[in-house]
């Protein structure tokens, strides 16, 4: 399958309250209406209840609240503990998204009939993978698993992410600026195609927002408003000193919407009301134009990137296997030493689908025979996980703050084009 036809995974990340949950259910009623039914993925282990039936919910496999026992955990600490035990069962949620968006098997001759075909089973390929996540940002975009699992989403399948704001708390210069430079560091941080969902329009027209973004007179014009009318930091009737408002702040947010300028030319803005449903379409056109924009600007750099690393691995092994030899002070060849034999890959995960009733109490609930043979493998590949995760997270050699700024290329190469 070309990557064109692989289904796009879209990712939404939210302040907590800006209506991702809701969100995540228009767009899915909007595609079970229009019979593309998603594939839905719950990654935030704190929630109470979704309003939504989820393929892979995270609570079916770690118990937040015994997180939080056991680790004695804050509810920060849980959610991010809890994140990085559902980590380590990535290769089986990705096994079980390959099975679920392969496209239909080839018509089998029938017993009845061996040279007639019998028509394939009723099998509508997934075209979108939907991912909620936790409503604590950082909790998911700047920890070592949630960079495991985005990772793994886009370099399995193109994925981008729909960052929701609430835009009648978006409404003043500041908060405004504030929300646009969280969003710049996701961008950044992430290195997707980014989709800014201007959520709750039906409480607030979101054109003031998509103006700020494309006149920056008009920015310029309302931060001097908010100056004049003393509700400078989204403080009606304050006295315009909120911050030094008068100087040091006004002329801080001019210039960073200038620096922003750049920033925004590369993102789609939409405006929807999750509540009403107003805009829902003009979202799947972004997803669709995000979609080409990844296939066509940042697989190149992620196939790159993930060549770069298969190379240092088998580098990495080829010095090891050479120090091992030396050290048992072998001779001879080491071919029959490299090629350990493939592993079957484990299937069952937290598949709401798929689950059996779930033993309660413990903190990962979904433990089935294949898991005690791979616990071992599981360790090591989630303990080498997490070290080259924090190594990125560091910068050093290989990691995507190093010298991989793939983004910022193409941000370049986006602006001479
Ligand atoms: N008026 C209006 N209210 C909305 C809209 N979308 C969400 N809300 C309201 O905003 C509040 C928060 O919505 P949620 O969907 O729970 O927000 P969330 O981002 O998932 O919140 P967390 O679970 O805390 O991360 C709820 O009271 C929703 O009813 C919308 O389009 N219009």
């Amino acid at each position: 399958m070309s990557t064109a036809d692989l289904p796009v995974a879209i990712v939404c990340v939210g302040m907590a309250g800006s209506g991702k949950t809701t969100f995540m259910q228009r767009i899915n009623s909007n595609l079970h209406s229009r019979k593309q039914i998603p594939y839905v993925i719950n990654l935030d282990p704190a929630v109470r209840s979704v309003p939504f039936d989820s393929n892979i919910d995270i609570r079916d496999s770690v118990n937040y609240k015994e997180v939080m026992r056991q680790y004695n955990l804050g509810p920060n600490g849980g959610i991010l503990t809890s994140l990085n035990l559902f980590a380590t069962k990535i290769d089986q949620i990705l096994g079980l998204l390959e099975k679920r968006t392969a496209p239909p098997p080839p018509p089998v001759p029938s017993a009845a009939n061996p040279t007639h075909n019998r028509p394939p089973p009723q099998h509508k390929p997934i075209k979108h993978i939907l991912v909620d996540t936790p409503g604590q940002i950082e909790v998911f975009v700047w920890s070592a698993s949630g960079d495991i699992l985005l990772n793994a989403l886009a370099s399995s399948y193109p994925t981008v992410i729909a960052y929701i704001i609430d835009t009648p708390r978006t409404t003043s210069t500041s908060t405004f600026m504030s929300n646009m430079l969280y969003a710049c560091s996701i961008l950044y941080k992430t290195k997707l195609p980014m989709i800014l969902v201007f959520n709750k329009t039906d409480a607030q027209d979101a054109a003031f927002a998509k103006e700020w973004m494309t006149d920056f007179e008009a920015f310029q014009a309302a931060l001097r408003n908010e100056e004049e009318g003393g509700s400078f930091g989204g403080v009606e009737g304050g006295n315009g000193t909120m911050g030094g408002g008068s100087g040091y702040m006004g002329s801080l947010l001019n210039s960073m919407s200038l620096v922003l300028e750049e920033f925004y030319r590369h993102l789609s803005v939409v405006g929807v009301s999750s509540m009403t449903g107003d805009g829902i379409d003009e979202f799947f056109d972004s997803v669709q134009e995000k979609k080409e924009e990844f296939v066509r600007d940042y697989q190149p750099e992620l196939e790159r990137r993930r060549e770069q690393r298969e190379k240092e691995k088998v580098a990495k092994r080829e010095k090891e296997l050479g120090r091992l030899m030396k050290d048992m002070n072998v001779s001879g060849s080491s071919k029959s030493m490299r090629k350990a034999p493939p592993k079957e890959e484990p299937e069952t995960v937290s598949d709401a689908e798929d689950m059996e009733d779930d033993e309660e109490g413990g903190m990962m609930l979904d433990d089935d025979e294949d898991e005690g043979e791979d616990i071992d493998d599981q360790e090591s590949s989630l303990d080498h996980r997490y070290r080259k995760a924090l190594k990125d997270n560091r910068g050093d050699e290989g990691g995507p703050s190093g010298d991989d700024f793939s983004f910022m290329r193409y941000m370049h190469k986006a602006n001479l084009g």
